[in-house]
């Protein structure tokens, strides 16, 4: 049984993939405390996989997003297996914290400070940008490297630091912006 906080249909907000429809696995709990963090994840119901089979077979959509709270306290190879095994192409957003299985066809891994990373593949680092140092996140071996304002607020202090680190791209939480989940 996984512990799912919840499961809902929307379009990717934030990242590569902002605009693709999708099914969001959001898992329950976390190992960190961000204090910007914008969601509520603790509560949650125990779910067998054939029961969360079931609740994104509801959706057109083949990709799921695996998301949380933080989504690697809780998913195995078997997990992954069944999600492909029912035509899924499978993104997760971690903090990177935890070892992922194998498998996953894209990771959105998002460092946050003082907490090691522990995952050496990754596809896009996608930073919430509030001023710190981004010297080893810049490093990191992602093909993408996207800072994202805090809840929208910051914006144009990231367009700012990009137009002077051109290394880095926008990511814009674009749900929020029309009101979406
Ligand atoms: C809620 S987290 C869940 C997945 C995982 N725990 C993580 O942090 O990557 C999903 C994404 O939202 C970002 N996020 C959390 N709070 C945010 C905020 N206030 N503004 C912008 N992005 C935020 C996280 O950094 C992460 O990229
Ligand atoms: N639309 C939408 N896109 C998202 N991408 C990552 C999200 C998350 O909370 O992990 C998220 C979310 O909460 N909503
Ligand atoms: S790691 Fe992710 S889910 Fe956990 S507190 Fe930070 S932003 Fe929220
Ligand atoms: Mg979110």
């Amino acid at each position: 049984m996984r512990k799912i906080n919840q499961i809902f249909y929307s379009l990717q907000g934030e990242g590569f993939y902002t605009g693709r429809a999708a099914v969001f696995i959001r898992f329950s709990g976390c190992n960190l405390k961000c204090s910007f963090c914008d969601t509520e994840h603790e509560e949650g119901t125990l779910m067998s996989d054939e029961e969360i089979l079931e609740a994104i077979s509801a959706y057109p959509s083949d990709m799921v997003i695996l998301t949380g709270g933080e989504p690697a306290l809780w998913i195995d190879e078997a997990f992954i297996d069944m999600l492909h095994k029912a035509g899924k192409y499978i993104c997760i957003e971690t903090n990177g914290t935890r070892p992922l299985p194998k498998g996953i066809d894209w990771v959105t891994c998002s460092p946050k400070e003082g907490a090691p990373l522990k995952i050496d593949h990754m596809d896009e680092v996608k930073v919430v940008y509030l001023g710190q140092d981004l010297s080893s996140y810049i490093k990191l071996p992602a093909k993408y490297h996207f800072l994202q304002p805090c809840s929208c607020r910051n914006t144009m202090e990231i367009v700012n630091y990009i137009l002077q680190h051109p290394e880095w791209q926008l990511s814009l939480q674009t749900h929020k912006l029309i009101d979406i989940a």
